[in-house]
């Protein structure tokens, strides 16, 4: 008897485990544990026969000294905790490198004949050699005995999951492919090296190449640990495909629960390529392109929400964009006029069975207005815009807010060189009402709709909460647009609040067009001053009420609102950090607000 092994344990596999525990805690999901607790399972058993037969055939053996004693199937105990906490640890890397990763972007609907069926096959043609070569080294026994056992024993997991998930595998970024394989490869033929020098776990020499990657590391070593990396992260891809197609095609897959059951994942892994819906994976690719593109502060949050409300937050706010850069980006006042126009229709049109009341009838009426709204979308909107407006998820989003928001992008139309819409304070809350509280909605009413179960009462109180929320982010938006305001000849800032520091609006606008002295950019700095307390005094009344949202999707709203009110916490600090005319957070700090938000709410 002997703690050797259990010593590199305590050394070398249990401290990474507890590091990426810590650094993991706040963004682990339920998800993420069955997904953890699923490829352990796996692991374990189909480890176990393997390893044992190796035992029992001398290939590897354990030196009585270096082993407490208790064996499983011959196993001594630290080497099965071995295959759990490998799975473990390679599992949590994969998972923090993979939390920005929207998966169903990565899938592609496959022709009958084309690249995809070319890269499938050529892995699996490689896979099947490799196979055939190890079948041959076991058949010959002798020195290439223990890799042929590797080999014959990872490939036909390798080529399964390889069958399976292909597509993933050759589209994902390398930072959550290959280097949740390559990092604790090495860092285990590190600790192999260590631990074959000292014999804590010795290979039998008849059954080895002699070979070595470096001196102290046996090839075989070498290629189990790359293999099981593989296999590791291999089957969490396969798991994130399967849960890719589930979330991302309702129509093959009505009804997904949160935790999906084995058999649901296996019906979506053997959905066959052809069947998936290339217009949503588009949509979903050109939103999450624009999010990536235009705002910093929810293109992280959007990472920590999860499954079906994660996608339809993505398209809402495509929807919302796509909607503000046609009106904003319009030539003048009577094209912009014109896109608001179009977007009332194709509101209309989208809504009008609605309109139509008549039991039976209904559903014939909604599916002629929806033929008639997507004739309208392609023929009036640029191209760009059609899968968003067309994968809006309309059948959970109440109609108001969506009128009401074009209406705030109406009041954008009413500026000129010397006034403006906004007249006093009640309509800057307005217009903040119009523009984001009707986004706070939307957003509430999507993560009602997929975490069920709260009480009317209860979600009116959110609704109202989460309404004053988008007015405290929508000041911290005109506090900190000022300048780029000015320059499309706007000024949100209510003319009592200017005239108190002696300005017009044409001289704030000019000033902030030319850059105006020191006197003036105190000026500003105090009307900025007034925009912030008016917003975090909104964001004070509200924020407790993000506690009473559905549990899982608090920290993920918390880092929504945190990411964007940070916006108004560094514009407070002298000499912060500007980006193209815009006051920025940097994004180290970003992350840091982000996963201090996703830890608890703020004291
Ligand atoms: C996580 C995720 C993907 C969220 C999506 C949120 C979403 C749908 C945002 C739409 C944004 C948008 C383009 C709206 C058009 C009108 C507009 C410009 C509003 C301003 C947003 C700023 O967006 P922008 O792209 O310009 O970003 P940058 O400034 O460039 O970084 C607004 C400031 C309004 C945004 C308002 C909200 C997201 C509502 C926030 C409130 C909640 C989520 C509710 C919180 C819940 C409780 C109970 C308090």
């Amino acid at each position: 008897m002997g703690y050797e092994y259990a010593l590199v344990h305590l050394v070398y596999t249990i401290p990474p485990a507890i590091a990426l525990s810590l650094l993991y805690a706040p963004l682990c999901t339920k998800l993420d544990l069955y997904k953890i607790a699923f490829l352990i399972t796996i692991a374990v058993v189909s480890t176990i026969p393997w390893d044992s037969y190796l035992i029992r055939t001398k290939v590897w053996s354990y030196p009585p000294d270096v082993i407490i004693g208790p064996t499983l199937l011959d196993i001594p105990l630290e080497e099965v905790f071995f295959f759990v906490i490998q799975t473990f640890n390679t599992s949590l890397l994969y998972l923090l490198l993979s939390k920005p990763i929207l998966h169903p972007i990565y899938l592609v609907k496959e022709k009958a004949s084309g690249k995809w069926k070319f890269i499938k096959i050529f892995g699996q043609v490689a896979l099947a050699l490799g196979l055939k070569k190890g079948i041959d080294f076991v058949m010959n026994k002798g020195e290439n005995l223990y890799l042929g056992l590797i080999l014959v024993w990872a490939l036909p997991f390798l080529f399964l999951l390889w069958s399976l998930s292909y597509q993933l595998l050759v589209g994902l970024p390398v930072t959550s492919t290959l280097i949740p394989v390559l990092a604790p490869t090495l860092y285990l033929w590190v600790v192999d090296t260590l631990a074959l020098k000292r014999g804590t776990w010795v290979i039998e020499s008849g059954t080895k190449t002699g070979l070595t990657l470096w001196p102290g590391l046996e090839v075989e070593e070498a290629l189990f640990f790359f293999l099981t990396n593989s296999l590791i992260v291999c089957g969490l891809v396969a798991f994130d495909n399967a849960v890719a197609v589930l979330n991302a095609f309702p129509a093959h897959f009505p009804h997904v629960r949160g935790l999906p059951s084995p058999f649901q994942l296996i019906q979506a892994l053997t959905l066959p390529a052809a069947a998936y819906d290339d217009d949503r994976i588009l949509a979903l690719q050109q939103s999450v392109d624009r999010l990536k593109h235009k705002s910093r502060s929810f293109y992280l949050a959007s990472s920590t929400f999860q499954g079906r409300l994660r996608i339809d937050l993505i398209i809402l706010y495509s929807f919302c964009r796509v909607a503000d850069d046609l009106i904003d980006n319009a030539k003048d006042v009577t094209e912009a006029r014109e896109w608001l126009q179009t977007l009332k229709t194709y509101l209309d049109l989208s809504y009008g069975h609605a309109e139509i009341a008549g039991d039976g009838q209904i559903r014939q009426a909604r599916d002629a207005n929806q033929g008639r709204a997507t004739l309208f979308v392609m023929q009036r909107f640029p191209p760009e815009a059609h899968l968003t407006l067309l994968m809006l998820p309309t059948d959970r989003l109440d109609k108001e807010p969506l009128y009401e928001m074009l209406k705030g992008f109406e009041m954008d139309l009413l500026f000129t060189s010397s006034s403006g819409p906004i007249k006093g304070e009640g309509d800057l809350d307005q217009y903040g009402a119009r523009v984001a509280g009707t986004v706070a909605l939307l957003c509430i009413q999507l993560v009602l709709y997929h975490y069920p179960g709260t009480s009317d009462k209860k979600a009116k109180k959110l609704m109202l909460a989460g309404h004053n929320m988008g007015i405290a982010l929508q000041y911290t938006n005109i506090a900190r647009d000022l300048s780029a305001d000015a320059r499309l000849g706007r000024c949100y800032v209510p003319p009592p609040w200017l005239k108190k520091e002696k300005l017009t609006i044409e001289a704030f606008i000019n000033g902030l067009k030319q850059g105006g002295d020191d006197f003036f950019a105190k000026k500003v700095g105090i009307v900025r001053g007034r925009l912030l307390d008016r917003s975090f005094s909104f964001y004070e009344g509200s924020v407790k009420a993000i506690e009473e949202l559905p549990s899982a999707t608090r920290a993920p709203m918390r880092v929504a609102v945190e990411s964007y009110m940070q916006i108004g916490r560094e514009l407070r600090q002298p000499g912060y950090s500007v980006k193209a005319g815009k006051a920025t957070v940097p994004k180290w700090r970003r992350i840091l607000v982000a996963y201090q938000a996703l830890k608890g709410p703020q004291t």
